[in-house]
């Protein structure tokens, strides 16, 4: 994310939008939206666009999954952990109508998913000056749009992303979206100096964002930041700092180890979500669902209750199933997300949003699980 893009459009709103053969306007099934998403990306990562929209970083896309970089490893991890993980299929019970709702930091969801934090249709996504589903030009706009509005009308969550070159004008023209959907819609800010988040934090909380994340594993980032877009790790204190300043709670995300999931619930973070950044930061980190077990002991064996999040190679609603019998509260959705908003807007990321609720719901029926809020880890078997 090192570029200009934001919500509101780089691209200037008369350039006509190229054509793309076989593109479908206003696509009413998922695999049209998601045949458009592959249609007008670049650097699709529709692999499999006819079953469930899995991606493996290995398929058609030429290996190149929007926004990869590096050697892809850590990306194709996440995928293929969840993969190695089986469900123990058991139907002798009584539960048909499992539950699916949680409340996350004070909001009610219907159920544990919020979308991925991801923007730049421009620079990560090929999609500058591309038909949109309504059959003009797609911009950061409309995808944000898609994001926010369409987890909002699931009764989820979805994020504003903030684009590490983003002048502040910008962010504050992406949190007027958010402002729209006050209390349903959060926002992340990158890992700039305090003093800059702080002032995008007061306008966070100004537009209703029930909270916020930063995206603490951006530092790396510092090595490429131009002058005054700087980037850097935060220890501690700088930590403690931010939760002191806000008055909404701060999820840390990007949170890959047991001790520096410790030092966040020490400086007061609301939350983490354990991630690899979808494998774009770091070429070689392990898979997020093998380090989630051990984060997650770290915590509670502490006593520390704070929810606790997990993104990274999240397909269907049986992945979802698997985070939480892991001992996640709630998942981030990033790709196939993206690619909803990308091939259907609103109505693309509610049609993705109702998939994965339906295949939840199916998992926890076929795994006899009732109820979100417990799920028994022995539900999960390791292949052998
Ligand atoms: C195109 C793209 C842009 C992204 N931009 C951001 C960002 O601005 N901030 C952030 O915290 N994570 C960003 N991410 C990482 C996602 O939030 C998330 O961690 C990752 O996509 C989850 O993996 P998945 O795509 O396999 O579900 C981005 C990911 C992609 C694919």
């Amino acid at each position: 994310n090192t570029a200009t893009a934001g919500v509101v459009s780089s691209v200037a709103a008369t350039d006509a939008p190229k054509s793309v053969s076989g593109y479908i306007k206003d696509p009413q099934i998922l695999k049209d939206v998601l045949i458009n998403a592959k249609k007008i990306m670049d650097t699709c990562a529709a692999c499999d666009i006819s079953g469930a929209g899995r991606c493996n970083g290995k398929g058609s896309c030429g290996e190149t999954v929007p926004g990869m970089g590096g050697k892809r490893k850590s990306f194709v991890r996440n995928i293929e952990a969840f993969e190695e993980m089986s469900l123990k299929l058991q139907t002798v019970h009584t539960i048909s109508q499992p539950k699916t709702e949680i409340e996350l930091l004070g909001v009610k969801l219907s159920s544990p998913i919020l979308t991925g934090i991801t923007g730049g249709l421009t620079y990560n996504m090929g999609a500058a000056n591309k038909l949109a589903f309504d059959g003009e030009t797609m911009t950061e706009e409309k995808y944000a749009r898609g994001i926010i509005e369409g987890a909002a009308n699931s009764g989820c969550l979805g994020w504003a992303a903030d684009g590490i070159g983003d002048p502040l004008e910008t962010f504050k023209r992406r949190m007027a979206v958010v402002s729209e959907f006050r209390g349903r819609a959060v926002a992340q800010i990158k890992p700039r100096t305090q003093k800059e988040i702080f002032e995008r934090l007061d306008i966070v909380q100004d537009v209703g964002a029930p909270f916020f994340a930063i995206d603490v594993d951006s530092a790396g980032r510092a090595a490429r930041a131009l002058p005054g877009k700087t980037v850097e790790p935060k220890d501690l204190k700088k930590l403690k700092e931010i939760v002191n300043y806000a008055k909404i709670p701060f999820i840390a995300k990007g949170i890959m180890t047991p001790e520096e999931a410790l030092m966040c619930a020490e400086a007061g973070c609301g939350s983490i979500v354990v991630s690899n950044h979808g494998g774009r930061v770091l070429s070689s980190t392990p898979a997020t669902m093998h380090v989630l077990p051990s984060i997650v002991k770290a915590l509670r064996d502490r006593g520390y209750k704070m929810p606790i999040l997990v993104d990274g190679g999240v397909r269907d609603g049986g992945d979802v199933l698997k985070a939480l019998a892991y001992g996640a509260q709630a998942v981030l959705v990033g790709r196939p997300m993206l690619r909803a908003s990308l091939g259907g807007g609103v109505k693309g990321v509610e049609m993705q949003f109702a998939r994965f609720h339906t295949e939840l719901v199916s998992s926890m029926v076929l795994t006899g699980v009732a109820d979100v809020r417990n799920v028994d880890p022995s539900i999960v078997m390791q292949e052998v």
